[in-house]
């Protein structure tokens, strides 16, 4: 039988890919984009930017010496081409799969990986770094970001453009820019590309381009360049070049001959280097090109149709918050919507459409976010930031300095709280409890259902200093949502069920497991509602009944829910006995979120085989 990828069985390795002739990377890219969507469709992932990243992976390949010259693909979730090429190809099947590969970049699954990515906007400081040590080594190695037009935008990007700049080390920038980032993507340095690429800038970027692969020889033309560069004779320069870069571009990332040409000059250039090549997400099939958006992570897919496989019957903790957001802006003039580029993964799709000037999306800027944040409620605004958990660690200064020591009164909307499936370990939300409960004025909450979380997040808005609620990825056990809002009692759980001897003490998604468990245990059960400040009377009221009390939190049990729980029950004197159970000291690989958690002992069978551990009968 004919193979349908002829020539992409022929490539296992980068070395095997540059043996090709530049006539066969284009059925190459072919071969490896169809192979792309066969098998994403099959498995789910990040399928949009892989797709517009064939051609600029083969390139870099091809002109580069993998893996001694290092490449740091930002973010990563456009890494797919290059695992394929790089040993990977078979793998692809358990992508994002418990025991399967990543759908990020990891050092320890090849040696062409050389960072491991999943947050953003980390690729120029990590290539700087390496470009930084083969100097110091003496070694001739080439070190290239890849990076989109989004992560562009974080401020991370350019503390590594400003000091890279600066440094005499042979890295080389690539800005991938397809004028999208999960969402189209905002702010001025975006607008400003899009000028690049039209305006006058580009006439003249474009003939430079034209130049590095025209009739004047290549080498030449580039050496003029950098030292018109160096002279400060180029007008007018584009940031990048203020930045002391030398900026090529903008060219067609999905030329190969462009690339391959235009890469192979480079490579012989010493000194920062910035390339700029124009992509479209989603490149080579219709429904992604379409609607990148929808396909930029997507659940498994019929590939002739583009029809989506749909999961949740039930309302997801996202939509209710992005519900919740609608009718609290319906009452509340004041109420601001923020996110740091998530629109669409933290549902605000409604509350942009509807209140656009109440909507800020302002980029890959976690930190600017919070701290944006803070200035709208010092002038009398009640902003609300809508923020994955895993993000939020970026922005934890600002949200002690900025926010709870100025004791401004804005909502932190936390989703993605705790373990997060398919996604792995860069983006799970298992530590936020712990770093969040030592901040003084901060009130935190932990939903148990979908109407704690409404009625959670209205209690939020009421009060007058930092708020947050973190809830987790997908849906949760079905209650029902009761339009109307009320404020809940602050530091008060509430007792669901009352037992004997064991009383668990669970905090937000933790709480169903524990009322399943509970009724094979004849257990009491807490759901405890606040994390801070936690209900001490309750407490008091549990450990003076009960034998044994369990603390229950998906999150990092150093430092989370139940050393709280611990910690007052020594300042009370109370000498109780308590198991901590929660997410244990190590980084816990992508998978299945319920078997994830299960191998943790976090669902109704973990909990009474613990107890049962803890208190025989
Ligand atoms: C710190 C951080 N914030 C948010 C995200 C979520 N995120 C992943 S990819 C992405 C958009 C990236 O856009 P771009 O770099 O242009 O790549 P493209 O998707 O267009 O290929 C965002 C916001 C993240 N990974 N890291
Ligand atoms: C790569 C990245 O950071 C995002 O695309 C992330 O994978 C989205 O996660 P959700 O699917 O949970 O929105
Ligand atoms: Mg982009």
């Amino acid at each position: 039988m004919t193979s349908t990828y002829p020539l992409l069985d022929s490539v296992a390795l980068p070395a095997d890919l540059r043996k090709l002739n530049r006539e066969q990377l284009e059925t190459l890219a072919a071969e490896l984009r169809a192979f792309i969507l066969h098998s994403v469709a099959q498995t789910g992932g990040h399928l949009a930017s892989n797709l517009g990243a064939v051609e600029l992976t083969i390139a870099l390949h091809y002109v580069f010496n993998t893996p001694d010259d290092r490449l740091v693909w930002d973010v990563g979730h456009q890494s797919y081409p290059h695992k394929i090429i790089t040993g990977r190809r078979e793998a692809m099947a358990g992508l994002r799969k418990a025991g399967g590969i990543a759908g990020f970049p990891k050092r320890d699954e090849s040696p062409y990986d050389t960072f491991g990515t999943g947050h953003s906007s980390t690729s120029i400081s990590a290539a700087l770094g390496m470009a930084v040590a083969a100097k110091l080594a003496g070694l001739e190695h080439r070190s290239v970001a890849i990076i989109g037009d989004g992560a562009m935008t974080a401020g991370m990007a350019f503390e590594a453009l400003n000091n890279a700049g600066d440094i005499d080390a042979n890295l080389l920038v690539i800005l991938n820019d397809n004028d999208m980032s999960i969402s189209p993507n905002v702010g001025a340095l975006n607008n400003y590309l899009a000028r690049l690429m039209s305006g006058r800038f580009y006439a003249a970027a474009r003939r430079a381009g034209e130049k590095v692969l025209g009739k004047v020889p290549p080498m030449l033309e580039l050496a003029r360049r950098t030292e018109e560069h160096v002279k400060g004779m180029v007008t007018p320069g584009t940031l990048f070049e203020e930045f002391g870069f030398n900026y090529i571009g903008p060219i067609d990332g999905h030329d190969l001959d462009v690339l391959v040409d235009t890469l192979t000059n480079i490579r012989r250039l010493r000194g920062p280097q910035f390339l700029h090549i124009v992509t479209r997400k989603g490149k080579g099939y219709a429904p992604a090109e379409d609607n990148p958006c929808l396909y930029h992570g997507v659940s498994r897919f019929e590939p002739d149709t583009g029809i989506v496989e749909k999961i949740a019957a039930k309302p997801t903790y996202t939509q209710v918050f992005g519900d919740w957001l609608c009718d609290m802006a319906a009452t509340e003039p004041r109420l601001i919507g923020i996110t740091p580029a998530m629109r669409e993964g933290s549902g605000l799709v409604r509350f942009s459409e509807e209140y656009p000037d109440r909507y800020f999306d302002v980029g890959i800027a976690e930190q600017h976010a919070l701290t944006f944040a803070a200035g709208l409620a010092c002038d009398g605004y009640k902003p609300v930031v809508a923020i994955y958990s895993t993000f939020l660690q970026r922005a934890y200064d600002q949200l002690i300095h900025d926010i709870a020591l100025q004791k401004l009164p804005v909502v932190l909307a936390i989703d993605r709280a705790g373990l997060v499936g398919a996604d792995g370990p860069t983006h799970a939300g298992s530590f936020d409890l712990s770093y969040l409960r030592c901040i003084p004025n901060l009130t935190l909450m932990t939903p148990s259902d979908e109407n704690e979380c409404r009625q959670m997040l209205y209690t939020a808005m009421t009060l007058d200093g930092p708020a947050a609620v973190r809830y987790p990825r997908g849906t949760g056990p079905g209650a029902a949502i009761e339009a109307t809002m009320h404020a809940l009692p602050v530091g008060k759980g509430i007792l669901r069920r009352t037992g004997r001897r064991v009383a668990l003490l669970a905090f937000g998604s933790m709480v169903a497991p524990a009322l399943a468990a509970a009724t094979r245990l004849d257990a009491s059960v807490a759901d405890m509602r606040f994390v801070k400040p936690l209900d001490e009377e309750l407490l008091h009221q549990l450990a003076q009944t009960h034998e044994l009390l369990v603390t229950l939190e998906e999150n990092a049990v150093m430092g989370g829910a139940g050393s709280a729980v611990i910690e007052c029950l020594l300042r009370l004197g109370l000498p109780t006995r308590v198991v901590q159970m929660g997410l244990p000291d190590i980084f816990i690989d992508h998978g299945d979120h319920a078997t994830m958690l299960k191998n943790c002992g976090l669902d109704a069978d973990g909990i009474e085989a613990m107890v049962h551990q803890h208190l025989p009968e």
